[in-house]
Formats: C-alpha cells, structure tokens, sequence
C-alpha cells in the first residue's frame, strides 16, 4: 500500500488534439492519501473513468506522471500495478464455484493453497458470501456476482488499491444499501485505499471519508462532505451537494453592489478588485440558508412571490419567484409560509460569489 500521486496529468483520446474539448483530462494534479477511502463524484463524462483507469494503467495518460509511494509507475503495464478495478457489470465466471472465482486472482499469483484458502474465506465472511462458497457462480443473483467481483478485488494480498467503477449500477437500492455497508466495514477492517466512482451524492456520502469532485476534465474540489456542503470551492459542488442544490444566480457588478434578478446587495470592501474583469458571476445561496418572510416584516427582505409548495415531511421546499428566476427555499415545518407575496432574505454570510464558476467569497 501506498500513496498514488497524479502529478501534472493530461489525457485527450484524439492523436493530435487542438481544442479544449478534446482533452478529457485538462490538467490534474492530486494525491490519493494511502489508505483513505475517497467517493470519486462527477457528472457524466467529467473524466472519472479516465481517471480511474489512469491509476490501473488501462489508459496511458498523453502526459504527466503517476507514483506509487513516490516510485514513478507510468510505464508500468497494468498488472505490475497492483490495482484491482471492480466495473459496473460483474466480471466473473460463471462455470465455476463461488469458491474458484474468489481464488482466481491468487491462482494466478502463485499465492500458496493454505494462504489462497485462508484469504477467500476470510473475504467470504467479510461479505457474507460464506453460504455460497459451494455453489455456481451461474445460479446466483445479480448482486450477488456484483459481490464476487468485489471480492475478487479484496482478495489479493498485493493491492495498492481498489477502484470501483460505478459498482452498484445494476443493484436494487435496498441491496445496494446493504452492499455499501459491507464495503464501509471492509475498509474499515483492511485499510485499503479504495476509490468509488458514482453519479450519486448520497452513494458517495455513507462510503467515503473524503469527496473528490470532478467537472471538465479536472478535480474542482477535495474535502470531506461538510467542507463541501459548507463552503463550495466551484459552482457545481454547490448545486451538485445537498438536495435540492445552491441556488445559482447570475450576477454583475453595479459600482459597489452585486445586481441580481431585479434586486442588488452590496459587497464586501475589497471584493470588486478580487473579482476577474469580465468574469461570468453568480451568487450562490442554499435552500435551507434564506429566509421567507411575510411582505414588510424584515428590511432587508428582498421582494418576492411564493409560487409552488412541495411538502416533504420535516420540511417544504418553496419554489420562490425573484425577478425572473425562481429560487428553490428549504423551509421547516411548522414556520409559516406567505401565501403568494413574500420577503426573501439572502443572509450575506452565507450568499457565496463565483467568478467563473470559482468561490471568491461571501458577501460578508
Ligand atoms: N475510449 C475513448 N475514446 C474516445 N473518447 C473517450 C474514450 N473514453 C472516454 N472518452 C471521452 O472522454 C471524456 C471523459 O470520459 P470518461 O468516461 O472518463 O468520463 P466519466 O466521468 O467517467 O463519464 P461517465 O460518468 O459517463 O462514465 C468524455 O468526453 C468521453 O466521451
């Protein structure tokens, strides 16, 4: 086991590429801490495959470095890497006993019979798969060939890390649960560096200890989920995290005052300098961080109109209408809510500025 450094990585799968869009990696330099379990999230082609299979060595990266505990390993082939990859469909045998798929990665290794014996029945309790150790592969359950891939990945010995690839796609969401679960406990128990790549925030949130976040061929943002929730570093953490999303609003300067959807608020002394000339802006707010009021009982309530409610247990979600957006507002049961005009108010410590999609700051 050790640390996997990408220093300086760019990939683009076009032989001669000429344009932005054809890197799919941009530049990405980052240290997977050894040991660390990471959720790998990202909108669709964002490059988290590339990613992954960068660190495997299933991609050759167009240029940069990869190091394994500070040992350069961009030239090695795949399977001196010591990577074991679980992908979103199983990848097992299914003539042959649970058993002989969990054994095959050390067959392969010369791993000796009592130790090969040892570590998949140990990898079997692990994952609950001991009562299926006998049985063909072929009569199983989607997840439960899902679970031997997994398991095949644990294993080895060897394995520097493990990578899943959207592994639980073809699980049903009460299995998935309990197959996220399994695997919080296994690294709990071998330490590994495992790296899970999902669409889904709330995947991500029960596996990892800490989120990397990817958008346009590079990693926006490193954290552990509050940091991320908290202070957004790049506009797609903030609307990616929490649900519903930060609200987004484009914004421009006006003197020393940020205009936006009808309204201005001021900024902060200093922040029109840090703010690039010509950058696209946007204020971001959290659902769950405005307050809606009745018309005219705060002043600092912004004029708006109150359009839609959706109850959802402990709380509402207001659809709000201010100039022309319409801003998403977490409301908790109980408060009231104006009926159509209302007061919207943006609490300055918490309404973030971005200035192309990067965090300059609150406005106070
Ligand atoms: N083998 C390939 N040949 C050409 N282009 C590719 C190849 N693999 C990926 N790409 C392109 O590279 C970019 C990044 O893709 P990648 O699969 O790494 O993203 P991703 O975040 O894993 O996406 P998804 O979540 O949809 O799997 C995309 O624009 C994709 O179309």
């Amino acid at each position: 086991m050790a640390e996997i450094r990408i220093e300086g990585v760019r990939h683009s799968y076009f032989p001669y590429p000429s344009e932005p869009s054809h890197w799919a990696l941009k530049r990405v330099d980052h240290v997977w801490r050894d040991g660390g379990a990471y959720a790998l999230l990202g909108p669709s082609g964002c490059g988290k495959t590339s990613m992954l299979n960068i660190i495997s060595g299933l991609v050759q990266p167009s240029e940069g470095r990869i190091l394994f505990g500070g040992v350069d390993m961009t030239d090695v082939p795949t399977e001196r890497r010591n990577i074991a990859q679980v992908f979103q469909f199983p990848v097992i045998y299914d003539t042959m006993t649970v058993r002989a798929n969990l054994a095959f990665p050390l067959r392969n290794r010369r791993v000796p019979e009592a130790e090969a014996k040892r570590r998949v029945e140990d990898v079997a309790e692990m994952l609950d798969l001991g009562r299926l150790l006998d049985r063909r592969a072929a009569s199983l359950s989607a997840a439960e060939k899902q679970t031997i891939s997994l398991g095949r990945g644990l294993v080895r010995p060897d394995v520097a890390a493990i990578l899943f690839d959207e592994p639980l796609t073809v699980i049903d969401p009460q299995v998935k649960f309990e197959l996220r679960r399994k695997l919080k406990a296994v690294h709990e128990h071998l330490k590994l560096t495992m790296i899970y790549v999902t669409h889904d925030q709330n995947e991500a949130l029960t596996f990892a200890d800490t989120i990397v976040i990817m958008y346009d061929g590079e990693v926006v943002q490193v954290g552990p989920p509050e940091d991320l929730y908290e202070r957004p570093q790049h506009s797609f953490v903030g609307y990616f995290i929490g649900s519903p999303g930060m609200n987004l609003l484009p914004a421009r300067i006006e003197g020393d005052r940020l205009a936006f959807c009808g309204q201005s608020l001021a900024m902060p002394s200093g922040m029109g300098q840090r703010l690039p000339e010509r950058a696209s802006l946007q204020l971001g707010v959290r659902p769950g961080a405005m307050r809606l009021v009745s018309p005219g009982m705060d002043r600092d309530a912004l004029p708006a109109r109150v359009e839609d409610v959706e109850r959802l247990g402990p709380f509402s979600v207001v659809d709000v209408r201010l100039g022309d957006a319409l801003v998403k507002v977490k409301v908790a049961d109980g408060v009231p809510i104006p009926a159509d005009d209302a007061g919207l108010v943006l609490p300055p410590d918490h309404t973030l500025v971005f200035a192309d999609d990067r965090l300059v700051g609150a406005l106070a």
